[in-house]
């Protein structure tokens, strides 16, 4: 038998194939109407071959990307050509619900396209076929991937109790500041705040409830930070915010408020009402400041500064030329 020759049981066995492959095949004419629809597509959409044979493809599917398709369609027919669609480009042409029982949080089935052109024995094209994937496990397996890598990262640079940045992380965004501020020159300011007597409240009421307070503590920094300003938890109750494009008046202000709120609003710990006050340094941005250590180092001092003297009150760095 000639290679090229088929009996009309392969052809029987061709179509059968055809018919049940795990692909979708949908062949269209020169004017978008279906001359094929195999098996899959009839599962997958809920029409029939015979309601599909004949018909307008953007009629069956109203809601497909006209414009898209039909710009995909004239390069393949124009250029002789195969395109693809790739489901991170689009995650799907036709809305098919997914039914796959690993990947059931999908809610619609994602499909890399192929688009061919069908031509007669001259060459010339007679047709499309559009050759439709269901990769739902692969796409949603990177997806599930990509989520975890998002929430590893944000875990890595977040503190577990209060969400604030790590120290590290915010060391680093500290190392940022200091070289946009070395190179621009702009104001900022850098605080650095300690729970006062803190001790003794963990000796007194039990670690669960020095987290609490804590806790409390950072929201009532996070409800009066801006959104350029990067506050991080520096150690057990210790916290340092960065305040950008913020001049001394404006850190002080910011200082006074947060110190101002913590020593009149009695927190509510577990069973416990408790009161705290905090002390704070300030360091407004100098140039004089060779590394970010060096700033660092001086909201630092004014901290223990505002310690000695007497904590529940606010110390501003001696100003460095
Ligand atoms: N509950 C709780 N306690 C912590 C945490 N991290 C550190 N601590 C405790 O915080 C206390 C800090 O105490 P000190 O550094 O002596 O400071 P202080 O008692 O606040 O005194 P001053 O800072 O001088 O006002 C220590 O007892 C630490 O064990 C934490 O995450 N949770």
């Amino acid at each position: 038998m000639n290679r090229t020759e088929f009996t009309l049981s392969d052809v029987h066995w061709l179509m059968d194939l055809l018919q049940t492959i795990e692909v979708g095949i949908v062949v269209l004419d020169g004017e978008n109407r279906v001359r094929s629809w195999n098996g899959f597509m009839e599962n997958h959409s809920g029409i029939r071959a015979d309601e599909a044979q004949g018909a307008d493809l953007f009629q069956l599917f109203p809601d497909l990307p006209r414009e898209w398709l039909e710009r995909k369609l004239h390069t393949v027919r124009l250029l002789n050509t195969r395109t693809f669609s790739v489901w991170e480009q689009r995650p799907y042409l036709f809305r098919f619900r997914n039914r796959r029982p690993i990947t059931g949080t999908e809610a619609y089935m994602f499909q890399n396209i192929t688009f061919f052109p069908l031509t007669d024995q001259r060459g010339a094209v007679e047709g499309v076929c559009l050759l439709v994937y269901d990769v739902t496990d692969m796409a949603s397996s990177r997806r599930q991937l990509e989520k975890s890598n998002a929430q590893l990262k944000r875990l890595s640079q977040t503190d577990g109790l209060t969400g604030l940045l790590n120290r590290s992380t915010w060391e680093s965004f500290l190392q940022t500041e200091f070289e946009r501020h070395f190179r621009y020159g702009s104001e900022a300011a850098l605080v650095m705040l300690d729970i006062d007597h803190f001790k003794p409240i963990n000796d007194t009421y039990g670690h669960m409830v020095g987290d609490e307070v804590i806790r409390q503590v950072t929201s009532l920094i996070k409800f009066n930070l801006r959104q350029p300003d990067i506050a991080g938890r520096y150690g057990g109750e210790e916290f340092a915010i960065i305040l950008p494009e913020t001049d001394l008046e404006g850190a002080e202000c910011f200082a006074e408020r947060i110190r101002s709120v913590i020593e009149h609003q009695p927190l509510k710990c577990l069973d416990q009402t408790i009161e705290v006050t905090a002390s704070l340094g300030i360091a407004p941005w100098s140039l004089a400041y060779q590394d970010a250590e060096q700033w660092l180092g001086a909201a630092d001092q004014a901290l223990y500064a505002a310690k000695r003297q007497g904590r529940n009150q606010i110390v501003v760095a001696p100003l460095s030329e």
